[in-house]
């Protein structure tokens, strides 16, 4: 039995941390603070934070197999150049719906970056029902709608076969699978996979392990989880020291570390003044189970 360890990295705290990728070539964990127009790139051997800021909110981030990075910035996918700090966009989404935004993406194994977005919230979890939508980005330049009518677009990953796409709207309490067809990037056949329990409240951001199954941060639950898509069942619960946690992913030496993303945005002062560490990015060691290299965009 491995022992379980959580330790705080970054200590600068985000109203709204989210979109954790680990690149391997700087040995560094990616992120974004939505409500502050930044993405954040915390070198894990320095130690240091590097920041952006962008003129409105960023809601996830990826790799691009030619250099650099792709973003989801406001209703926008955008290329951005980490060394001059320009973006560039290559389509912007919801053009009727003026308050919405991208929230969580995630590229597929084919370099296809996928993203939803959402109606602007008034409060955490408060905002106009069924105004989102789930994008994809070709790495030809060219966008699709796959579905609309979505609350809350969050967490996504593919099964380790390429053949079916797990997808979270956090406000229907479930996590979704699909029939995935990786050559064409095409989903069928929703269903459910598993639904949260009471205490587990929001499923928000989500990532595979290199066993296939799903870890998912709780939103008020203060938690991940580690579910069996196959068979439904909750496999293990690991408790972290701010109620939001919003998003994770693997990373470090091997993959062997869950880095777990939060938020203090929301928490009224008591409870912030009960949660120190809220917005700080976790890394839990000892899990003794890896994860897998985050895919890059290849347009
Ligand atoms: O982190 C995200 O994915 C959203 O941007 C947040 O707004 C929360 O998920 C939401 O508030 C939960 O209800
Ligand atoms: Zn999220």
């Amino acid at each position: 039995m491995s022992s379980i360890k959580i330790e705080s990295v970054v200590l600068d705290s985000s109203k709204c941390g989210e979109s954790p990728v680990w690149e391997e070539k700087s040995n560094s964990l990616l992120y974004v603070d939505i409500p502050s127009n930044k993405i954040f790139r915390w070198d894990s051997l320095t130690k240091q934070v590097q920041e952006i800021t962008v003129d409105s909110s960023v809601s996830s981030v990826a790799i691009r197999q030619s250099g650099g990075y792709v973003a989801t910035v406001g209703t926008r996918f955008c290329t951005l150049n980490w060394e001059d700090q320009s973006l560039t966009v290559l389509y912007t989404v919801d053009k009727d719906k003026k308050n919405n935004r991208f929230n969580d993406g995630k590229v597929d194994p084919a370099g296809r970056y996928f993203a939803g977005t959402m109606a602007g919230e008034t409060a955490p979890g408060v905002l106009e029902r069924h105004q989102g939508s789930l994008y994809v980005l070709f790495p030809n330049g060219t966008v699709e709608k796959y579905f609309d009518h979505v609350d809350i677009s969050n967490g996504l990953d593919w099964s380790l076969d390429h053949k079916i796409f797990y997808y979270i709207d956090s406000l229907s309490y479930s996590v979704d699978a699909f029939d995935y067809d990786l050559q064409t990037g095409k989903i069928a056949n929703r269903r459910s996979v598993y639904k949260m329990e009471k205490e587990e409240y929001i499923p928000d951001g989500m990532c595979i392990d290199n066993e296939g199954k799903l870890w998912v941060a709780c939103y008020n639950g203060g938690r991940v989880i580690r579910l069996d898509p196959e068979t439904g069942k909750r496999l293990q619960t690991v408790k972290l020291p701010a109620e939001k946690t919003t998003s994770c992913c693997f990373g470090g030496k091997d993959y062997s570390e869950l880095y777990v993303t939060s938020a203090w945005g929301g928490l009224d002062p008591d409870k912030l003044a009960r949660q120190p560490e809220a917005g700080r990015i976790f890394k839990i060691t000892g899990l003794g189970v890896k994860g897998i290299a985050p895919y890059a965009f290849a347009g």
